[in-house]
């Protein structure tokens, strides 16, 4: 199931605010498993725990093994005899223990499921609940007796209809007690007043303008059948800073989403859509399923998704249950082995390749069951399938309702471990004893299929983030053996977030010039920190993997893209969910890079926050860190190649940087020295004739002026004229008619030269100032440049790097100082260890100009007082970014008209050739350019992929790996 499918799911059932909601509130009636209505079951469908405990020992995890001897991915036990699963076992154990005396209320209390009817009623999970479970259970023996030996398939049937009921209610109770477990025992106000007091009442009667109205969507429903409810306004007044909103606007994203083929146009995630966005988000989905089918898959439409998962859930619930099924209703020699070989002895339609069928028959007679393949056996089976199938898989069902005893068999691990081998449980890390967060951590990464504790869902949001990056959904293992110690945690966790909750106010920092030679910019900060000290948030665009990769290649070629500048940070490595600095951001994306062995090393760390419903990132002091310093953290693996040493000096003398290969210095190329021109340009050039036709087409269009201007135009070299851009490999790919070199003034000169560089400069070398014909020598024909825009040659090489490219078009407004920065500036000034951008003797014009636009920032910056968003910061940055494009396109306008002159040279060629060939060859000659002309454009097309493919590459090279994350915030 794709993510948005998966979050589209979810939003149907688990509304944004679950985890703030006190216990009452929870919705947990909204669940998938709840009845619609109270439950018939018989009592006797659940086993009390005892009798389980009396038939098989304790479950592992009870007896202080821990999840060690369950399989991560089935919960089935590896070593033990203990025949069910752990959530079986919690299934089991659900009837409440005795009441602590502590826990002991005078009254019941109740829920009612807002959901489920005024009628349906949950006992809380520390009443005791008032059913025959609590009575000594029956032992096995005397339960098999009372089960019907002989049964026929209508009754088998009626009896695994009434089992699974039994199946609901376990689910429903379950969910009941995981969220008390895990609901705070006290509430984050410790002193004051609690806002929320008075909160959570149920819906009210509708009042217009008075009441608010709640929307219940569910999928697979009708819109016309969405339940609403009606509740109270009520206002809660603070002085307190509201935690700002971290909303990814993907309608923009539409505008950025910016390579030539490039499918994605909408890219909703992470909230709930507006109505206006919903059609758009299905547009976008046939779309999807549209490419899919060209491609020759079959796709599912999302309905038919949403069916398999829920499909796939249910059968996995009750693989959970099948062992118990089969002991409750004692058919003789009907065993999961013997299902197991029937099953696979019955697939006809070759899902399973036949020698696969043959090891699973093998795997299913390994058990102690008997011989799974007897006649009594395979009888038995036979009977038990088609009453599963009258039961739960039968053509009045709807499709989502559904279960095929087929699909459940196939997660038997015995099945599974033959048709997809993998390694199991022995990988788990050992269970660390002592320390409570490492134990905690290390239980809750018994992560199954067992689903969410919250949820109880196999694809939620819900879930933690390892120290890995790594999601985990809490285990229902960890539900009954950790609640005390999740509850112990979490009251640890609240005392200590309202003890630090005043330290974590943002520190002032500023920007400068990085210590590190030529990496432009890095974050300074103005204040003394104190180790563990909240530093600033990474704030940035939420984007999706596919879009960050995307607007890197852009960057990478649009900016300079040997500086591999980044603003992207890994949120979520496992959903793909990266948030991007570059053109919303605070101050957080000028903090470069160190690792642990550089001089300095990192100083701060970022972590992964679970937020009221969203991740952000902050970055925490790592030690104690002096006003003044610059803060550095660890970018991880992925970025070797960032290895700036710091400087020695702050005089500003600078180590030398050692050249990239291929790359020829800047003077050298401003004479003239090439690099090299791909081969595939050189071949269109060498057989790219003038033709008649194009001219007479071009003269057409314009009147006719076209051509008297063209003869007029200066071959303009890309030497003299500002670039903005490099071409580099999207040249090298490209369609386009041709290349300059630098410095080369005509044709011939610049076609010698190219062999000359092949020779000079091997492979590495890529074409720079390439030129694009065709198209508007009409945007400059009257304005011809023939000098050359010295500042704007001096600028070519900004961009992405703040600070390193021209100055602002349109500055930012710069906000007033507050006493707050200007006393840290002066702190800075007065500071033996003045950072080197306030030392201004020997610096070059470049670091000059740097300097300057630190300094304007540094008065400008508010962000780390607003560490929110950095949302004001935003609209001059994309503005600036929106100028420097349309200077691009200028620019690209340039080239086109150079191109264009050149092609007019081709023409004038062309007619000469006409005048003096016969007016046959001058046909001949057309057509063949006319093929030519097809196969070029073909060859663009085909060119284009592969610079789409080409960037992609890069940018994943280049993409910043998994953010450091240290798990121990709920
Ligand atoms: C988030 S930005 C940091 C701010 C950046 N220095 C600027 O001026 O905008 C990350 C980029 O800075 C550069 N960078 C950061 N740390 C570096 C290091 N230790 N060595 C070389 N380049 C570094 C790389 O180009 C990287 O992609």
């Amino acid at each position: 199931m794709s993510r948005f499918d998966r979050d589209a799911d979810s939003r149907a059932s688990y509304p944004d605010d679950f985890r703030l909601r006190s216990p009452a509130q929870q919705p947990y009636t909204t669940l998938y498993f709840n009845p619609p209505t109270a439950y018939t079951c018989p009592p006797a469908a659940i086993p009390p725990p005892s009798s389980i405990l009396a038939a098989n020992g304790p479950p592992s995890h009870l007896a202080g093994c821990g999840p060690k001897t369950f399989t991560p991915r089935s919960g089935t036990p590896v070593s033990s005899k203990f025949p069910t699963s752990d959530m079986l076992q919690i299934a089991r154990e659900i009837s409440p223990p005795p009441l602590r005396r502590s826990q002991a209320r005078t009254e019941p209390q109740t829920l009612t499921a807002s959901n489920t009817g005024p009628s349906t009623v949950l006992q809380r999970h520390d009443t005791p609940i008032q059913t025959t479970q609590l009575a000594t259970p029956p032992s096995r023996s005397s339960r098999a007796s009372t089960v019907q030996k002989h049964w026929n398939e209508a009754d088998l049937a009626s009896a695994l209809q009434d089992l699974l009921r039994g199946v609901r209610q376990d689910h429903s109770r379950l969910v009941t007690q995981a969220i008390e477990a895990t609901a705070p025992i006290e509430w984050r106000v410790q002193h004051g007043a609690n806002l929320f007091e008075g909160l959570g009442n149920g819906p009210v009667p509708h009042r217009k303008g008075e009441t608010m109205r709640i929307k219940f969507k569910q999928h697979l429903k009708a819109r016309k059948d969405a339940r609403e409810e009606h509740h109270e306004i009520i206002a809660i007044k603070t002085m307190k800073d509201r935690v700002p909103r971290y909303r990814f606007h993907h309608v923009d994203i539409k505008k950025n989403v910016l390579t030539a083929n490039t499918m994605l146009t909408f890219v909703p995630h992470l909230r709930d859509l507006d109505s206006s966005e919903e059609s758009k988000y299905n547009l976008w989905l046939k779309e999807l399923e549209e490419i899919d089918t060209k491609s020759g898959f079959k796709p599912m439409n999302r309905e038919e998704k949403v069916i398999l998962t829920i499909q796939t859930e249910r059968a996995a619930t009750v693989s959970l249950y099948l062992d118990t099924w089969l002991d409750k209703l004692g058919i003789p020699n009907c065993t999961k082995s013997a299902l197991v070989a029937y099953m696979a002895s019955q697939d006809l339609d070759d899902n399973i390749a036949p020698q696969k069928k043959t090891d699973i028959i093998r795997s299913s007679r390994e058990t102690t069951d008997g011989d799974p393949t007897s006649l009594e056996s395979r009888k038995a089976a036979a009977l038990f399938t088609n009453a599963f199938k009258r039961a739960f898989d039968n053509n009045d069902m709807a499709l989502a309702s559904k279960i095929e005893l087929r699909r459940i068999l196939l997660l038997e691990e015995s099945v599974d471990g033959v048709l997809d081998p993998k390694p199991v449980a022995k990988d788990a890390a050992p269970i660390p004893q002592g320390d409570v967060d490492e134990i905690t951590e290390a239980h809750l990464a018994t992560y199954s299929i067992l689903g969410c504790l919250i949820c109880y869902s196999h694809s939620c949001d819900h879930g933690e983030y390892d120290n890995k990056n790594l999601k985990r959904t809490f285990s229902l293992a960890a539900v009954m053996p950790l609640a005390d110690l999740l509850r112990q945690r979490r009251r640890r966790l609240i005392t200590e977030d309202a003890d630090t909750r005043e330290n974590e106010l943002p520190k002032k920092l500023v920007l400068g010039q990085s210590q590190l030679d030529g990496v432009g910019y890095g974050l300074f900060t103005a204040e003394d920190l104190a180790q563990d000290d909240f530093v600033i948030e990474y704030v940035g665009e939420l984007i999706t993997h596919d879009e960050g990769v995307r607007r890197e290649a852009r960057r990478g070629d649009v900016f300079d893209e040997d500086s591999n500048i980044s603003y992207v940070f890994t949120l979520l490595e496992n959903e793909g969910i990266w948030v991007d600095a570059a053109i919303y951001g605070n101050l957080s994306r000028y903090i470069n890079h160190a690792s642990e062995h550089d001089r300095t090393g990192s100083n701060i760390t970022p972590r992964i926050l679970y937020v009221n419903g969203e991740y952000r990132i902050k970055f925490t002091a790592l030690r104690d860190i002096r006003a003044g310093e610059e803060l550095f953290f660890n970018y991880g693996e992925n970025f070797p190649n960032l290895t700036k040493k710091l400087l020695d000096t702050k005089t500003g003398e600078k180590p030398a940087v050692p050249r990239k290969p291929g790359r020829p210095p800047q003077s050298a190329a401003n004479k003239g020295v090439a690099r090299k021109a791909p081969k595939l340009e050189q071949k269109k050039l060498e057989r790219k004739k003038p033709t008649a036709k194009r001219r007479r087409r071009r003269t057409v269009a314009n009147g006719g002026e076209d051509e008297e201007e063209d003869m007029q135009a200066p071959y303009i070299s890309p030497l003299n004229r500002p670039v903005k851009r490099k071409r580099g490999l999207a040249k090298l790919d490209s369609d386009d008619d041709s290349y300059h070199m630098r410095g080369a003034t005509t044709r011939r000169q610049w076609q010698e030269s190219i062999a000359e560089d092949e020779d000079d400069l091997g492979e590495e070398g890529t074409p720079n100032g390439g030129v694009r014909t065709r198209r508007s020598l009409r945007a400059r024909a009257s304005q011809t440049p023939t000098k050359v825009d010295k500042s704007k040659v001096a600028g070519r090489r900004g961009g992405a790097r703040p600070g390193s490219g021209r100055p602002r078009k349109h500055p930012r407004p710069v906000p007033k100082a507050t006493p707050e920065t200007a006393q840290a500036a002066r702190r800075l000034r007065e500071s033996p260890q003045n950072p080197p951008w306030l030392d201004s003797s020997n610096e070059s014009p470049r670091t000059t100009r740097q300097r300057r636009a630190a300094q304007d920032a540094s008065d400008e910056i508010q962000d780390s007082d607003d560490w929110s968003t950095g949302g004001e910061d935003a609209p001059p940055r994309a503005h600036r970014r929106d100028s420097q494009e349309g200077e691009e396109e200028e620019d690209e306008d340039e080239e086109e008209a150079v191109g264009e002159s050149e092609e007019e040279e081709e023409d004038q060629d062309e007619e000469k050739a006409m005048e003096k060939g016969t007016r046959k060859e001058a046909q001949a000659k057309e057509e063949e350019e006319k093929e030519e002309e097809e196969d070029e454009e073909e060859e663009e097309e085909d060119d284009q992929d592969v610079v789409v493919r080409k960037r992609l590459d890069r940018a994943t090279r280049n993409r910043r790996p998994p953010a450091k994350f240290r798990g121990d915030d709920f």
